[in-house]
């Protein structure tokens, strides 16, 4: 019998030799990442305090101060700054603030390897999963024993096979793959399982792409996101100086799966997951009558360099429809660099955009982009749950960064390929 990815890189955290789906493991952890909310300010500072221990091996920390930058208020301030003086207290080199979503800050600066396990204070960790991770978030109290011991247990997770086949169609993206799976899966049809996916739509697909799928697995209420090791990861990972091959890390043939999907590529039109559930998924064109108020292209699945890209050639020498507005927030500093270098920060803003700091601050309606009572709003982020971006009457349709820009364009829900 074969092994999945999630069995191969458990079995090895847990110095077995083999381990089968279902079995409860202490697990060492390669990485452990906070961020400002969830990260050292609460429960974490008191634990380890009460503990009377301090953080196991601080080289293996990252934090990064993310969701309150930079700070809409006094509150807010304070806690970057705590956040800040702790990693220091701590000896904790790998700290950053004003660089972006966490999930983004992590990959780019080389801190994921293909088959380590990384545990963080925030769900989308599973993010990590493109590069052949285990990924997962964990709660506040669960870092403070990781910080302590550098372990924690695991049951290892049941896999679900995603597969994808065929040529995505034109101005189709990773966001549609991910929303049209959230769908068929369901918001709970994934709980504690890992959604790897393969085929080869995924094979083709760049890093960025992939990133967004994973991002998304915990949508589904999955532990982990994954995708198998590829020539893909390998470039990706060259940017940061790593050569080594990691070709074992992806499912045997006869592995077992708890449940498998099968999706062609080729059918696929650009999806929109409306008001208020992720899994409540259509085609975008279906939606067209929808007035929109605010378009939103940013976050750690939808602000990446190659997002950006594809909205801004849409957005090419067009304006967006008078009364709305387009924010644009790239998904890390890196990203906005980038773009400014080659232009596509003036493509948008020409377009009427606002280029906002790269931050969480409007993925969670927290500062820069907050909607108002009644408003409705296409983003790219990945929640659309009550009140996810400011007020409760408010309302998110989740969409690619080429449907939104489309939908910026005209001034509702818009599928790109009528633009
Ligand atoms: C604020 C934080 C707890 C949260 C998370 O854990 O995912 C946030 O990043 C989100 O996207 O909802
Ligand atoms: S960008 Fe949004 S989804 Fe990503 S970590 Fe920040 S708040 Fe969470």
């Amino acid at each position: 019998m074969g092994y999945t990815i999630s069995e191969k890189i458990m079995a090895r955290a847990s110095g077995n030799e083999h381990v089968h789906a279902d079995d409860i493991l202490w697990v060492d952890i390669d990485r452990a990442m906070m961020d400002d909310v969830l990260g050292p300010r609460l429960e974490i500072d008191d634990r380890l305090r009460e503990m009377g221990v301090d953080v196991w091996d601080p080289d293996k920390v990252v934090i990064i101060s993310d969701h309150y930058t930079p700070p809409a208020n006094l509150h807010q301030a304070n806690i970057v700054k705590f956040t800040r003086e702790w990693a220091k207290e701590h000896g904790i080199s790998r700290y950053y603030e004003f660089a972006g979503p966490c999930h983004q800050v992590m990959v780019e600066h080389g801190h994921v390897l293909p088959g380590s396990v990384v545990v963080g204070t925030d769900s989308h960790t599973c993010t990590y999963g493109a590069l052949a991770a285990f990924a997962t978030g964990v709660g506040s109290t669960e870092m403070a024993g990781v910080l302590a011991t550098g372990q924690t247990w695991m049951k290892v997770p049941q896999t679900i096979r995603v597969t994808w086949n065929g040529e995505l169609p034109e101005r189709v993206m990773a966001k549609d793959v991910s929303l049209k799976t959230i769908g068929a899966v369901g918001h709970s049809g994934a709980t504690y399982k890992t959604l790897e996916y393969a085929g080869d739509t995924i094979q083709r697909m760049m890093m960025d792409e992939r990133l967004c799928l994973t991002n998304m697995a915990v949508e589904a209420g999955a532990k982990a996101g994954i995708v198998g090791y590829d020539d893909v990861t390998a470039e990706y990972l060259a940017r940061f100086g790593v050569s080594q091959r990691y070709d074992h890390l992806n499912s045997d043939p006869d592995a077992v799966f708890c449940a498998e999907y099968a999706f062609k590529a080729g059918e696929l039109a650009p999806q929109v997951a409306c008001p208020h559930e992720v899994d409540h998924v259509c085609e975008a064109a279906e939606q067209s009558g929808v007035e929109i108020h605010q378009a939103y292209i940013g976050s750690c699945t939808g602000g990446r360099y190659h997002d950006l890209k594809m909205a801004a050639e849409l957005l090419r020498g067009r304006k967006i429809a008078p009364g709305l507005r387009l924010l644009v927030s790239p998904a890390s500093r890196e990203i906005y660099n980038q773009c400014l270098r080659e232009g596509i920060l003036e493509v948008l803003a020409e377009a009427g955009a606002t280029v906002l700091a790269s931050s969480c601050g409007a993925c969670l309606g927290i500062h820069s982009g907050t909607l108002a009572d009644g408003e409705m709003c296409i983003s790219t982020t990945n929640r659309n749950f009550i009140g996810r971006m400011g007020s409760k009457t408010s309302s998110v349709y989740l969409a690619s960064p080429v449907t939104v820009a489309a939908s910026a364009l005209t001034g509702h829900i818009t599928d790109p390929r009528e633009i």
